[in-house]
């Protein structure tokens, strides 16, 4: 996907100048394509939430435009466009005097749905963010855990199946496990339903996790670097970022950098104590290190489905942590 050539989302020299003189946000270029997730990510007050809100236009923009799907937002009915971009917020906001399914079911009668339909689609939806309906359909907000409300609030921001979502710090207010969980789900629900998601948020393990670019803004509103995770942890743009992404980013990379088939090694000459389970192709160096420390072995098997390639050592992982940095400058 070129997410340059037809974006969904596009931001051309958009700022926001409050009425007290605040810069929230400076003269911002940013696309976002079709199916793309992108992250927002910098230190508190350098504009995300006002860039975030500018696209659903629940704050108007000083200078600039911003197009969705080739429409300007401005020549749009405020309203109307909120309806169809999910927008799921920290405090999730829902009805604390409803049940969990018509908190769910509000997005799609807005949308004229019968009663009937809406409730099955709201049904539907919990199932998907992985709550049972049974358990939980009928209880009410405060009979939930956090994480529990904030799959709601994500059910009910998708309940209008909506092409675009706009996420202000949705895990933020969850305990770290939890948080962990909720992030692996929907990126995995995210590209399974190919949502655009712009997503806002302040720790940069999450947005370079979640990322398929990182947006890292620096104060007064200044986009300081746009680009995939592992660009940003491998050659930062500035000091800035830099300093942002902090002193470990080696050990993020591995987060972010997949396990390739020329790393691999032979099997023969492995002794059979030192060998892991095997693991796919597809994971991460981050999964395989730690299918390594958890096993409490040196050397790990490598799969395509049925089919094993090879065997990962330490000097892999390492050699493969070079070449993704130095791909990435
Ligand atoms: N209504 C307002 N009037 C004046 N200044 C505002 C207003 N809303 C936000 N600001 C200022 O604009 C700047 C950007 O705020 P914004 O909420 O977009 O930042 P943020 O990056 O999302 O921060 P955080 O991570 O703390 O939520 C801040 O300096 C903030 O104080």
């Amino acid at each position: 996907m070129d997410a340059t050539e037809d974006p969904m989302i596009r931001l051309e020299g958009v700022g926001k100048t409050y009425q007290d003189g605040t810069v929230a946000v400076h003269e911002l270029d940013l696309d976002v394509g079709r199916g793309e997730m992108v992250t927002l990510v910098g230190p508190s007050g350098c504009g995300k939430s006002t860039t975030l809100k500018m696209i659903n236009r629940l704050i108007e923009p000083t200078t600039g435009t911003i197009s969705i799907d080739g429409s300007d937002v401005t020549d749009a009915d405020p309203v109307k466009l909120r309806r169809n971009i999910g927008y799921v917020i920290q405090q999730v906001g829902l009805f604390p005097h409803q049940r969990i399914v018509n908190n769910v079911m509000t997005v799609p009668l807005l949308h004229g749905e019968s009663k009937a339909f809406a409730r099955e689609r709201a049904m539907e939806l919990l199932e998907l963010v992985g709550l049972d309906p049974a358990l939980h359909a009928e209880r009410y907000p405060h009979q939930l855990s956090g994480g529990q409300r904030q799959r709601v609030g994500v059910a009910r921001a998708l309940a209008a199946d909506p092409p675009v979502l706009l996420m202000d710090e949705p895990f933020g207010a969850v305990d770290p496990v939890v948080r962990g969980r909720l992030q692996e789900e929907f990126r995995r629900l995210q590209r399974e339903l190919g949502k655009t998601v712009v997503m806002v948020t302040h720790d940069i393990d999450e947005a370079v996790r979640m990322g398929d670019r990182v947006a890292v803004f620096a104060e007064g509103g200044r986009l300081a670097q746009y680009d995939v995770p592992a660009a940003v942890l491998g050659s930062p743009a500035d000091d800035f970022v830099a300093d942002f992404v902090g002193s470990s980013r080696g050990i993020r990379r591995l987060a972010v950098t997949p396990i390739d088939e020329a790393l691999l090694e032979p099997l023969e000459g492995v002794s059979a104590g030192d060998l892991a389970a095997a693991i796919d192709i597809d994971a991460t160096l981050e999964e395989a290190l730690a299918v390594l420390m958890r096993e409490d072995k040196a050397v790990l098997g490598v799969r395509r489905g049925p089919r094993f390639l090879g065997v990962l050592t330490p000097n892999g992982i390492h050699r493969a942590l070079r070449e993704s940095v130095r791909s990435a400058r």
